[in-house]
């Protein structure tokens, strides 16, 4: 088979190590999304050469894991994931497998990994290994573990969250026996380390299918042992969803519109997420209740920082089934007639000056903030005479 561009950047990479003398392979997830004609993500290699090797062929490593037989190689700006053919222990950390013994062959390799359709492998040459029928399952759209289902998932329960999330990136179906694997050892989720429960939820809620994932994991009751998730008084409400999210402030802000009672901290706080994470649901959710009671309006477009508003269009699609066109939205950004407050023709000083007998306080910000307000909405032209004239007309509150 013709390889595409990322493998043949790659190949260099799989000569240099069959030239020393070892095998190469391009595996997993590249192989799998090849053979879909999907966008190819990182290209993982396997071997049969020790990480020691593969260390003194390339100049360029990065020792990520050795003792697990995984460096990084960079070459040409691009990093490739080189992990030596290995058998693996008992997973007893939820995280990594306790032993791993590096063998000769990639059958053994191959026969550990999670999904028939991710334990395919390819030579340099573009022949396909295909030991567990996974070219089938790809063309079947099914997911099914390579042999036990019971041992695969108990080895590494996340796999489980894997199998949700594949159907939900792929649109494919579990087969019935993997299904049952997942019911029998579901409970091991809560084992996990929640930030790689967290990561797969993001690529869940991120997947073309997303619908489909999320029938399955409420069907299959996995949502009953996922933190947040098992707190919802009617989980058939988060299947209602129609399109993907794409960003995890976007996930944790339709939870909790979906259920009010959880509130978005908390979800930021149990799925470790960053603060970043935290400001964007917060800024979304404020978006979200503001459109619900006024409509889109400049003040919305005003407060919601642009980088959101493809987010925020997301989010009324899949909450309030409205279209909010980004290009609309971007539109009347541009036409903002201030960006922020350093724009107003008024400041503190000016406010104040129209009261001589009152003292500084939060009474000023309060009347800046209406200011900025009436002056994005066009109900006031920003002058200073125009401005002073409204505030006349509209004494504030001062205590
Ligand atoms: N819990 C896991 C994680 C990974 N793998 C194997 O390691 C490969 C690479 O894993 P990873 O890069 O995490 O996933 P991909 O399948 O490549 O998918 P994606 O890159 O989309 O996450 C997988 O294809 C699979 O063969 C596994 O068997 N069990």
């Amino acid at each position: 088979m013709l390889l595409t561009k990322p493998f043949q950047d790659a190949l260099p990479i799989i000569e240099a190590i069959e030239e020393a003398g070892h095998q190469a392979y391009y595996v997993g997830g590249c192989v799998r999304d090849f053979l879909l004609n999907c966008q190819i993500g990182d290209i993982d290699i396997t071997t049969s050469a020790k990480p020691d090797v593969i260390q003194a062929i390339f100049d360029d490593v990065i020792p990520v894991g050795i003792e697990h037989g995984t460096v990084i190689v960079r070459h040409q700006d691009v990093s490739y994931e080189v992990t030596t053919f290995r058998v693996e222990g008992e997973y007893s950390d939820k995280r990594h497998p306790d032993t791993v013994e590096f063998i000769n062959q990639i059958d053994k390799d191959l026969e550990r990994r999670d999904f028939t359709i991710n334990a395919l492998a390819m030579d340099k040459t573009g022949e396909i290994i295909d030991l567990f029928n996974g070219r089938e399952d790809l063309e079947n759209r099914i997911i099914r573990t390579v042999g036990n289902g019971n041992e695969r998932f108990k080895e590494d329960s996340l796999r489980i969250l894997r199998a949700v999330r594949f159907t939900s990136q792929l649109g494919f179906w579990i087969d019935e026996h993997t299904k049952q694997a997942i019911i029998n050892v579901k409970p091991e989720i809560e084992g996990l380390a929640i930030e790689r429960i967290t990561k797969e939820l993001h690529k869940l809620f991120a997947g073309n299918y997303v619908a489909k994932g999320l029938e399955y994991l409420v069907d299959l009751h996995i949502t009953a042992h996922i933190p947040i998730l098992k707190q919802f008084k009617d989980i058939q409400t988060l299947q209602h969803i129609t399109r993907p999210l794409s960003s995890l402030s976007e996930v944790i802000c339709f939870i909790h519109q979906r259920e009010p009672n959880i509130q978005i901290r908390d979800i930021v706080a149990e799925w470790k997420c960053s603060n970043k994470v935290l400001k964007n649901a917060m800024h979304l959710n404020e978006a979200i209740r503001y459109y619900k009671s006024n409509g889109l309006d400049n003040w919305l477009v005003y407060v919601l920082p642009p980088e959101l508003y493809k987010g925020f269009s997301q989010l009324i699609a899949v909450l309030l089934s409205e279209k909010v066109d980004l290009e609309a939205l971007t539109t009347m950004h541009d036409n903002l007639t201030i960006r922020s407050k350093k724009d107003l023709a008024i400041n503190g000083n000016d406010i104040l000056e129209m009261y001589p007998n009152h003292k500084k306080g939060p009474w000023i910000h309060s009347v800046l903030i209406d200011m900025e307000k009436q002056v994005v909405l066009g109900n006031v032209f920003n002058t200073k005479t125009m401005l002073k004239e409204w505030i006349k007309w509209n004494p504030p509150e001062i205590n």
